[in-house]
């Protein structure tokens, strides 16, 4: 990694030039995650734009990787309601994304202005603002894109047109998580759902921009309280209040839809802007209709859905494998796949009618041999195990017998007991211990530990008999993922700092980048898939770096499905709609039984081997790809911020008192009131210290992750 400069001297005016092309001009100012500068494009006209410089400190090249793979992702928006978000590179220990200046500045400073003025902003521009904004996240939903931190500062004006910015920079920076937008600096425009840790749909973008429009019409935020909890209660308790009565009811209707609490009644972007208020506005905005039509175009919606699929084809196979169970109804490309949540009805069609894709029909025929492979495996651990209790009998009485001496029957040291329940592994000639890794096979009732050792021998067996050396036969595709070097502890290898970073996240993370449809599937429905259940196993108690159930980064990713690649790198297979013939479907499940065996083999080793080397699971890991280092930065910055707002001796007295309350160190706890009023003594307005409040939760943090 080159050697960077030192962070105070980036800051300075002399002009600097990165990149080659970008001339910063001066400093916008400093948010969560890293500084934002006005810089010249020296190669395109010296055209103003944003750069900024998010400190990442030593990253892996894998995680490089991923962050360019979202930025690459990011710049094919292209909307007029979207900030353009036109390059990233590395520089030094930075990384840099370059976005389009939005001369107006952010809507937070606008409202700030609009406040301190004492003006308010008339209903035709609560209007046509809530408008443009709901055309740009309707574009991004025909995209499968979701923001997942819409909030006033994230909004940017230029040409008095709003313009939604810091797209996926959060994700960015933390990881696919919903951690990722709790608490990224507010909770105000959190989603009821999001709070409950139910999931971040499309929906809740909608909430967000709800949220928006209220503080556009009274400039407060629709939900307030003193300290973060009282305002998450008040989200998820309370109704959400009336706009101010200047405002028609028309306008307080469209508002109220926005912010109902369950994300299954609230209306999608495209069912608000069908509203009749907003229809008949839109009408009268024609020029605004004009540019954003382009980019509601349905063809091309479809065309630029699918290069974003491309673009994201590691991480995308996350939904290929859940978009059979996903019900994704707020989805209008025209290639989403709405099913219901359970296999059933004719082949190749889900229940929700639509016909399935000859690759969705492949991956459920590949889930399906799974779960038959799983059930084998049970009937055979079962007979086993029946097989195992009475060579148990046999064993006890020779334990017995062993532990008396010869001269009285018995057979001195109890050689026979350890040598009969020994396993051992052929390749590392080392006893493997009996684990609980195939739980996920198990109904509650069958949880018994001896027949889950059991079938852990079993696999272990089985594995033996494909690899053993002179097995007559072709070696299996273990064998040679084995013989190219590619053993479990490359895979535990693969990805140090995103160790378990699941193990706060909810399930619906995964299909946000590309899937992320409203409507939540119930995941009890789904048939157990071995592969599943091994990763959710490991997702609980090992190091890999596994998303409900599947490999999270590319490079997992690739290691895994790498050998389904062997049967699947046609190139057709990129393009979900291309229609494969039955006779390949069939031949290519042929080889999908054997691969998915020893797929399976392949996790039991490596979670065999990870869960040995590291069971630690560290918090950490919540904040993404960038690991403590962001965190570090952020915990930085939020300081700063808070500083900012109260000045430095009030922030060190209010934090004192704060770090004091929270920890109820005064023998007993207080409550939000107490605290409040307590605050009182030190600053003028105690719900300032709201910052001091978030930043008191990650300081605690880190401090547990260390
Ligand atoms: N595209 C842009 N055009 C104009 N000003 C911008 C642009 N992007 C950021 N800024 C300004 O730069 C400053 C820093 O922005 P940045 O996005 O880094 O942090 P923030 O929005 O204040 O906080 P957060 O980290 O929560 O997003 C803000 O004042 C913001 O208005």
């Amino acid at each position: 990694m080159a050697p960077s400069r030192p962070t105070k001297d980036r800051e300075t005016k002399e002009a600097r030039v990165l990149a080659n092309r970008y001339e910063i001009v001066k400093k916008l100012g400093s948010g969560n995650f890293g500084t934002a500068f006005l810089c010249k494009d020296r190669k395109c006209n010296n055209e103003f734009k944003v750069l900024k410089e998010i400190s990442v400190g030593d990253l892996q090249p894998d995680e490089t990787v991923d962050a360019m793979h979202e930025a690459r992702l990011l710049s094919k928006l292209n909307h007029p309601g979207i900030v353009k978000f036109h390059d990233s590179f590395i520089d030094g220990e930075f990384f840099c994304i370059v976005t389009e200046y939005c001369e107006g500045g952010d809507l937070d400073h606008k409202i700030t202005d609009v406040k301190k003025s004492g003006k308010s902003i008339d209903e035709k521009t609560v209007l046509s603002w809530t408008i443009q904004l709901l055309l740009a996240v309707q574009y991004m939903h025909s995209r499968r894109v979701l923001h997942r931190d819409l909030k006033t500062r994230n909004i940017f004006i230029r040409n008095n047109r709003m313009k939604i910015g810091d797209f996926g920079i959060s994700r960015i920076l933390m990881g696919t998580t919903d951690m990722a937008s709790t608490f990224t600096g507010t909770p105000y425009y959190m989603s009821p759902e999001v709070l409950k840790h139910e999931g971040y749909n499309s929906k809740s973008d909608v909430w967000s921009i709800g949220c928006i429009m209220f503080e556009l019409c009274t400039l407060e935020h629709a939900f307030m309280g003193q300290g973060l909890m009282a305002v998450m209660y008040k989200i998820v308790e309370k109704d959400a209040p009336d706009l101010p009565s200047k405002y028609s009811k028309n306008l307080n209707e469209v508002f109220k839809n926005m912010l109902i609490k369950e994300p299954e009644k609230r209306p999608s972007a495209t069912e608000v802007l069908k509203l009749p208020y907003i229809s008949q506005s839109l009408a009268k905005m024609k020029d605004v209709i004009a540019e954003g039509k382009q980019s509601i175009n349905e063809e091309e919606a479809n065309r630029e859905a699918s290069e974003l699929a491309k673009l994201l084809r590691e991480k995308s196979h996350l939904d290929d494998l859940r978009s059979p169970y996903e019900t994704m109804e707020d989805m209008e490309s025209s290639h989403t796949l709405t099913v219901g949540g359970k296999w059933g009805g004719e082949e190749g069609v889900a229940s929700g009618g639509k016909k399935l894709t000859a690759r969705e029909r492949l991956r459920i025929k590949k889930m399906q041999e799974a779960d038959k492979r799983a059930q084998d495996l049970k009937q055979a651990a079962k007979v086993q195990l029946v097989e195992n209790t009475e060579r148990r009998e046999k064993l006890k009485m020779s334990l017995e017998k062993s532990t008396l001496p010869a001269w009285k029957g018995g057979y001195g040291e109890g050689t026979i007991l350890k040598e009969a329940i020994t396993v051992r592994d052929p390749r590392k000639e080392k006893p493997y211990k009996p684990k609980d890794y195939l739980e996920g096979y198990l109904s509650s009732d069958e949880e018994d530990e001896e027949l889950k050792t059991v079938m852990h021998q079993t696999v272990i067996r089985r594995h033996s008999e494909r690899t053993l050396p002179n097995h007559s036969g072709t070696p299996d595709r273990l064998t040679q993922s084995l013989s190219r070097g590619v053993t479990p502890r490359t895979l535990t290898e693969h990805t140090p700092n995103t160790l378990s970073m699941t193990v706060k996240q909810q399930p619906h993370h995964l299909h946000s980048t590309l899937g992320g449809g409203g409507g939540m599937r119930n995941l009890d429905e789904r048939p157990i898939t071995p592969m599943k259940d091994l990763m959710v196993y490991d997702r609980e108690h090992s190091s890999l770096d596994f998303k409900d159930g599947v490999p999270d980064t590319a490079d997992l990713a690739n290691t895994f499905y790498g050998q389904y690649d062997d049967f699947e790198n046609d190139e057709d297979s990129d393009n979900a709609d291309i229609v494969v013939g039955a006779h390949a479907d069939v031949e290519e499940n042929t080889l999908v039984k054997d691969d998915q065996e020893a797929l399976m083999d392949y996790l039991a080793m490596a979670l065999e081997k990870s869960s040995a080397e590291s069971t630690v699971v560290s918090d950490d890991t919540v904040l993404g790809p960038f690991g403590p280092h962001a965190r570090d930065t952020k915990i930085k910055n939020i300081r700063g911020e808070c500083i900012k707002i109260l000045g430095e001796a009030d922030f060190q007295k209010a934090y004192k008192y704060l770090r004091e309350a929270r920890s109820g160190k005064e023998g007993k706890e207080k409550s939000e009131k107490e605290i409040m009023e307590g605050l009182r003594k030190f600053v003028k307005n105690p719900s300032d210290c709201f910052m001091v409040d978030q930043l008191l939760f990650l300081e605690d943090q880190a401090k547990m992750a260390s």
